[in-house]
This record gives structure tokens, sequence and C-alpha cells, in this order.
């Protein structure tokens, strides 16, 4: 059936004719016509126009139609057919978004410019369905053209991210701080920008493959910005469960903790344990060098540094038991000789033999030719010495000084008692070029520093500056590195210039004691980072035992590393798992009190033991009863069932130190085997020789004595009680620990006085607080306790850091009983006022006596033996002097004639505890 055209305009005609019809009906007969008349001539009028309109907009219509179709009609078509396949376009969707523009405008143009009205309504759906076909068609190419867009503006991002995830992806690294922090600022924004396109598009009219892409990379960014966060987490406690063999069945203690496990897996470039003492540090490290070997890293990629040579063959003894490794293919040592083996392996065939290589040497002889040549005043054209310019300068200032000093004598009031001019300035002179070494200054730094105010400093600086630079020159003169500092800084340099060949050797690098560092020594374990290696650093420290500041190191390098650095993982451990409750409590109370500013650590006590550290406030003839009380609380340790390894006896000084020196002869004189200084051999009694199989010496005294100290002995060593500085303890611990001599602001304190010295101060350059630093040397001292720790002071002069946390001490008050022979007795003359005096012989000391004859007190017998309870100290005029009466004095043994043979006994105690004696 033919369609029944229909247009608005006709209908309107219509109904108006109709509405004439009835008027027409309605109006009178002759108006009737009239009506008719006037209404055919307007009506047939405008019937001609409308149709002449009609026929024009349907010519447009078809025209217009028509022109669309055929010019845009197969853009259009290819559009939507591949909207509909889902598929991409086969060609420019530049160009398609252009013509399908135009179309849109050709059809706006079109309808706009035609009376819809005379189009019937299978024209007006037709244009319709043009129009939307066109529409449909620019809407796939618009989310086609936004997604291509947005696409490429993620490309870049994309690339970089899947670059730097890529090493990731396969879960088995740790994640790097920067690669982190860059991955996870990436995901993010990766993720929002995805959201965005996928928000501003409309998927089910993109192609397939694109709706695909954008869901499954936003779903995929989605995980990852949960998951990156994450990652490292994840990673550790896989590693944890894969290597839980390792970190928690080792049968010779306990699991390691949550925290130290986590510390032995991390695996950031920089990783740094920063925990107090007895936390697990050094254990940490050498699980960390297991677990890289049973990772599968070879062992000579793995270099150990440890602070001192002890701690590396101990370490290595341990590591090598535990894994099976042969020990010499362990790379553990001490920073100094770590460097000494990258210098001599880049000096190999240099021809270096002929040069002094013996570190030390080259300073030595220096001093020794230019003050030996200058003591005798000999002209720079006489003297045999090196760089004679150099030493005409110092010949110039040493000749000043001489000349004050003659004045001054400051030679004379400063040497030791038994110390010549010549070893005294020696000393001075050696030390002055050491620290300014040490220091790293250079003349013209130490130059500045020297007070031109004060001539003794003055002159002997200058003469100390000029031996500076020939020292310098000869550092330069000679291609070896001639001292530890040069050492240093010769293997900095090497590594530096050719990382390829000595950074990229290590995979990792572990430190013990980082707290430690100074310039040098950080300038050298940061060059394994240098250039492009992989090499990841492993430190472990504690800036509450920094205690080498007068040697150059600085705790700032420490405390302020990750600020310093990239890519460093912190990690704490929390569990001091060596000492007392009360001593982890206190050692905490003691650092919050620093005079410097100090690392926040929380630290909580393993141990369950109650024992509370011991203060032991002597009285009265402090000096002279000191060593004895320190051995006395040897004795009770040993008595209570402590072996002698078990016990350590600390002071704040070793070398020169009267206080260890009597300590240890008291203890040779019980026949306690003890611990010599480095370089003298360890007292081993007479008696108990046999017991081991080594060879034994005698030293001058005639006591017998092994070779060396008790880490080097081997297994036959005999065990013994340490005796040494707390420097020297550093990284140990015993069950019972004895610190003598913590007497406040002393010599041989701690703190220690503040010691100037006038001579060799312009070549220091000390940053640490002293009172800072000589509170964390008590903290060392402190914490290296398992069970017991007695600090053994003086009454009234108590260490200011013992004062500090006076609280967790038991405070004992020594009953101070004097027993002795009378060994001389002055009564006064009959008629004077003037006191009896008496010596009594205590062994350990000699007490002077002292008493009024109107106390009314009781006369001594020479040789006898006496015991004064609770003597009362004063301060006579030649010292501190015993009071004692009556009431304090008790015989114990009368005189006994020499010829008994027993009136030279030693040991007045035991003859006292003799009933037969009385
Ligand atoms: N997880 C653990 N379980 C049992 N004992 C542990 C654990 N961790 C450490 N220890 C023990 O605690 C003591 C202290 O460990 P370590 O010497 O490694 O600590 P440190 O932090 O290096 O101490 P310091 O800084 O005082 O030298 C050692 O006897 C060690 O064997």
């Amino acid at each position: 059936m033919p369609e029944r055209h229909s247009f608005p305009a006709f209908e309107e005609l219509k109904q108006e004719t109709q509405g004439v019809d009835v008027l027409v009906e309605l109006a009178p007969p002759p108006f009737e016509a009239a009506v008719d008349w006037l209404f055919d001539v307007e009506y047939l009028e405008r019937k001609a126009e409308l149709l002449e309109r009609r026929d024009a907009a349907r010519r447009r219509y078809q025209e217009g139609q028509r022109r669309i179709e055929s010019t845009y009609g197969t853009v259009v078509v290819r559009a939507l057919d591949r909207r509909a396949d889902g598929d991409q376009p086969r060609f420019d969707v530049d160009r398609m978004a252009t013509e399908l523009a135009d179309a849109k405008a050709a059809v706006d143009g079109l309808v706009a410019d035609l009376d819809e009205a005379f189009l019937t309504r299978a024209e007006r759906r037709k244009l319709s369905e043009l129009e939307s076909d066109i529409v449909a068609a620019r809407e796939y190419v618009r989310n086609k053209r936004a997604f291509d867009e947005g696409y490429d503006a993620l490309a870049g991002d994309l690339e970089a991210f899947e670059e730097r995830f890529e090493p990731y992806a396969g879960a088995e690294r740790y994640m790097v701080t920067s690669d982190r922090e860059f991955l996870v600022g990436a995901s993010r924004d990766i993720w929002a920008d995805l959201s965005d396109l996928a928000r501003e598009l409309q998927l089910h009219v993109l192609p397939d493959e694109d709706a695909r892409w954008l869901s499954e990379h936003k779903t995929r960014f989605g995980e990852l910005v949960d998951a990156i966060p994450a990652y490292n987490e994840e990673f550790v406690a896989n590693e944890r469960d894969r290597y839980a063999d390792l970190l928690e069945d080792r049968p010779e203690h306990g699991p390691l903790n949550d925290q130290q496990q986590n510390a032995v897996v991390r695996d950031d470039r920089r990783n740094l344990v920063d925990a107090s003492a007895g936390t697990g540090k050094t254990l940490t490290l050498t699980y960390r060098f297991q677990y890289l070997l049973e990772k599968g890293v070879p062992a000579g990629d793995i270099a150990a540094i440890t602070y001192t040579k002890d701690a590396a063959e101990e370490m290595a003894g341990r590591i090598a038991a535990a894994t099976g490794v042969d020990e010499d293919d362990l790379d553990i040592s001490t920073i100094h000789s770590f460097a000494l083996s990258i210098v001599d392996d880049a000096t190999v065939g240099s021809g270096s033999g002929d040069e002094e290589t013996d570190l030390g040497d080259a300073l030595d002889s220096l001093v020794d030719d230019y003050l030996e040549a200058a003591m005798a005043d000999e002209k720079p054209d006489e003297a045999d010495v090196p760089y004679p310019d150099v030493y005409g300068d110092f010949l110039a200032a040493f000749r000043e000084f001489r000349r004050v000093d003659a004045e001054e004598e400051y030679v004379d009031t400063h040497a030791g008692w038994n110390q010549s001019r010549t070893d005294f300035l020696r000393s001075k002179l050696t030390t002055f070029v050491d620290n300014a070494r040490t220091f790293d200054l250079e003349p013209a730094d130490v130059r500045r520093k020297i007070d031109e105010t004060a001539p003794i400093q003055f002159t002997f600086a200058t003469a100390g500056v000029a031996l500076l630079e020939a020292y310098l020159r000869r550092v330069e003169a000679t291609e070896h590195p001639i001292d530890f500092d040069e050492m240093i800084y010769a293997a900095t340099e090497l590594i530096e210039s050719a990382p390829d060949r000595f950074a990229s050797r290590y995979s990792h690098v572990l430190v013990d004691e980082f707290q430690d560092v100074s310039d040098a020594t950080l300038s050298f374990v940061e060059a394994f980072m240098s250039g492009d290696t992989e090499t990841h650093l492993f430190c472990v420290g504690d800036d509450w035992q920094s205690i080498y500041g007068f040697n150059g190191s600085n705790v700032r390098y420490f405390t302020e590393y990750g600020e310093r650095f990239e890519d460093v993982t912190y990690t704490p451990l929390e569990v001091n798992y060596r000492c007392p409750p009360s001593i982890v409590r206190a050692g905490a109370a003691l650092m919050a009190r620093s005079e410097a500013p100090q690392n926040d650590k929380p630290v909580t006590a393993c141990s369950d033991l109650e024992t509370d550290p011991t203060l032991h406030e002597l009285d009265g003839l402090y000096e002279a009863r000191e060593p004895g009380y320190v051995v006395d609380l040897v004795e009770d340790a040993l008595a209570s069932g402590y072996d002698l390894e078990d016990v350590m006896v600390l002071s704040r000084n070793d070398r020169n130190s009267t206080v260890l020196q009597q300590v240890r002869e008291e203890l040779a004189r019980r026949e306690i085997p003890h611990q010599r200084p480095d370089s003298v051999p360890d007292y081993v009694p007479e008696s108990t020789h046999e017991t081991f199989d080594r060879e034994v010496v005698f030293d001058d005294s005639g006591d017998a004595a092994f070779e060396s100290g008790p880490d080097e002995m081997g297994p036959d060593a005999p065990p013994m009680v340490t005796v040494q500085s707390v420097h020297a303890s550093k990284g140990t611990e015993a069950p019972v620990v004895i610190l003598a001599h913590a007497v406040d602001d002393d010599p041989e304190g701690i703190p220690v006085e503040e010691r100037t010295d006038e001579l060799v101060d312009p070549a220091i350059d000390i940053s640490a607080n002293h009172f800072a630093e000589e509170r964390r040397l008590f903290y060392v001292a402190l914490t290296r306790s398992e069970a017991e720790f007695h600090a053994v002071t003086k009454a009234g002069r108590t260490s200011r850091y013992v004062e500090d946390v006076r609280d967790y001490f038991e405070v004992v008050e020594p009953e101070f009983t004097l027993e002795g022979k009378c060994t001389e007795f002055t009564p006064p003359a009959d008629d004077s006022n003037r006191p009896f005096k008496a010596t009594l012989d205590c062994v350990d000391f000699e007490a002077p006596l002292m008493a009024w004859p109107n106390n009314d007190p009781p006369r001594l017998e020479e040789g006898a033996v006496y015991r004064i309870t609770d003597p009362v100290v004063e301060e006579g005029p030649f010292g501190e002097e015993i009071r004692y009466d009556r009431s304090t004095v008790e015989l114990l043994t009368s005189y006994v004639s020499t010829s008994s043979g027993d009136s030279d006994d030693p040991n007045p105690r035991a003859r006292a505890d003799d009933p037969g004696d009385d």
C-alpha cells in the first residue's frame, strides 16, 4: 500500500477549511455566498503558496539527504561497522572525526534550513536516522580518539613504571627505597589517570581490545596501589619462611626475634640497624652473612668489617663453623686490613717493596731524625735529615721552644716521673702529627688553631706543623700508604676511580660498630656504592655507644646517615638479651639525660634476672683501699660460683692507668689469672701452668705469663679474669662486670677530667661533647654485664652518671675495717700534747694512724696485728689519717718475734683467723 503522505501544514489548512464550512452554514443566505467567495479566493491562494513551499522543502530535503549520504555515508557506515564489530577503526581516526564533524554540521545545517512541517513522517524519520547514525559514529570516534590520547599520555609513565618494576615482578628481591617511592607514586598516578580515562569513556563504545586493555590495566594498577607499599613486608615474610631453618632453629640460642629476622633479610641499598646495647646487633650481622651464603651469594662477594681483629676472628670462626665455608674464604677484617688489602691489590708489582710499608715507621723515623738533630742543634746543612728546608723551619721553632721552656720549665713539670725529656718530646711530636692526620687537618688548619699569645704552644706547635709538612711530603713521595689514615684515603680513591674493579667485587658489605665512623671511614664504606655497582650495605651500630670522638669518629655521620644518603632502611632492635632488666632500665634512663642529642630507642629486657647494679662507695683511704676492694669483689664472684672468664674488671683508662695497674698487681698477688694490656703477656700463676698445653714465658718479675691475649690463645688458652679499659670492652660481655674508679671528674675517673694538652691541642678537632661522650662510655661499661654490675667509687665523689641513675642501684656502704701489722709506733713525748702516731701495714696499703693522749688510746705494739673497726678518717697535715681509740682497736695477734719466721707473713687476715695464734 502506498504511503499516505501527511503534512502538518495541510492539516492546519484542512482544519481551517472545516472552520469556514461551519461558519458558512451558520451565516444567513446572502452573506453565505459572500463568505464562500471570499474564502475561495483566500484559500486557493494560500493553498498554492503552501504547495510551493512544500515542494521546495522536499526538494531541499532530498538533495541534502542525498548529498550527505553520498559525501559522508561511507565514513559513517565504516565507523558504525567498527563500532558494531567492537573492532579497531581501519583508517585515520582523526580524519574520520573531522569528516563526521562535517557530516554532523551538514545535517544540522539541513535541518535548520528545512521547514520540517512540509516533510512526510517517513522523510522526517529518515532524516533523523541519518542524524543519529552520524551521532553514533561520532561517539565511537570520540571515544576511540580519547582512548588513544589517554593511552599516548600514559605510555611514557607506563614504560617507566614497567622498567622500574621489572626487577621486582618475580617478588624475588627487596624493593629499594627510591624504587619503592617511585613505584608507589607512579602506580597511584597511573591508576588515577586510568580511572579518569575510564570515567571519561563509554567502554561499550570502544573497540573491544581497547576496552579490555583499559579495564585490565585499571584492575592491575588498582591492585598495585595496595601491593607496592606492602611489597617489602611480603618479601620479608616469604624470605623468613624460606630461611626459617637458619633464623629460627639454631640450637645455641633461641630463634632470632622478629626485628632481628627482618634486619637479616631486608635488602635495601643501605640497611642500618640502630639499636642499643645487647640487642643482638653483632649476632644479627653474623646471621646476615650466613643468610647471604645460604641464598647462594659466593663467599668472596661478601665483605664484613669489624672494629677489632679479635672480633673479626671470632665472627669468621662462628660463620665457618655454622656454614662449613672455609674460614680463609671469608672476607672478614678490620677496616684498616680491608683498606690495606685493596691497596696491596692495586700496587702489586708496582715496586712498593723498597718503600717504608710498616705503618707508623715512617712517622717514628721522621720524628727521631728531626728531634735528634734539633736536640743536637745541628744546622740544616749538617743534619742528615730528609727535607732539609722543612727541617730548617722545624729547627727555628724548636730552638724558640727550648728557649721558652728553659724559662717556664714546662717539660720538667709535665714529663712522667721516669720519662726523659727526649721521650716526652718525641711522644708529643708524634701525637701531634698523628692527631692532625686523624682529624685530617692540613698544616694551614693547624696553624690557624695555634694560640699565638701562648709562647709554649706557639713555639711547639710551630715546630709540630713543620714536622707535619715533612711527613706529608713523605706521604706524597711514597707510593705505598705509610699510615692508617693514608691507607683509608688511598683505598677510597682506588675504589672510586675504578668501581668496576673494586666496588663491584662485593655485592654485600657488612659493617659492625658503625656509630664509630669518621669522615675517612665513612667515605671508604660509601666508596663501595660508587659507580653503577649493585653493592648493598648493611651496617649495625648504636649512637649511645659512640665513644671514639677523640679518634676522629663523629656520631653525627651515624645519626644523620638517612639524611645524607639515599635508599636507607632502618631496622630497630628493641629487646636486650644481655642485661638484667634493672640495667636495661638504668641504661635507658642514663641516655635520656644525655648532654647531646641521641636517637630515641625503646628497649626492654629479655632476662628476668632480678639483680640490681651495685654501687660501692668507699670512704676513707680510698686510693689505698680500691684495688684490694675490687679484687675482693672478683673473689666474691669466684666464690659464688662464677668462673674466671665470667669476670670483667673495667676502668676508664688502661694504658698509663694506676687504677688497673694496681688491680692487676693485687690480682697477681692473690694468684688470680688475668689479662694484661695489649703486647704484655697475660698473667697465669705458676701453679696452673701444667694445666695448659702452651708455651709459658716468664716476665721480668718472674711471673709466669702466656705470650698473647686471651682471644689469640686458641682452645688451650687458660681461663682468666678480663681486665681492660671500657673502650676495649666494647662489643664484649661478661656475667660479672666491675667498674673500678667510677669517680667523677678525675684523671682516671668517668667522666675523666677534661684535659687540655697545650702542646697538642692545635692538632685536635674533636666535635663530640666531652660529657656526652663520657656518658656513652659509662653506658658501654654498664651494659657489658649479663648479671652483676658493680661500680666502685669514692664516697662523695661518685660519678655524675651513677648519680643520674642512682635509684636503680643498690647502694653498699662497705664497712671500713682495717687489719694489719703495726710497723711503726711513735708515742708522744710525755709532757707534750702531740698525738700518738702509728702505721698499720694492711698489705694492700699502709694506713697512717693517729690518736691524742687525752683520748686514752691503747698503746700499740710494733709487730702486733690489729683490727680497727669503723675508723674515722681525717685529713691531717700529711694526708688522710685514721683516728683510733680503745673502742675501735682490737688486738688480733700479739707481737711475734721475727725468729719464729711468722712475722713477715704478708697476710695478717689468715693469722687473725687462726685461733691457734691468739
Ligand atoms: N634472639 C636472641 N636469642 C637469644 N640470645 C640472643 C638473641 N639475640 C642476641 N642474643 C644474645 O645477646 C647477647 C648480645 O648480643 P650482641 O653482642 O650481638 O649484641 P649487640 O647489640 O652487638 O651488643 P653491643 O652493642 O652491646 O655490643 C649475646 O650474648 C647474644 O648471643
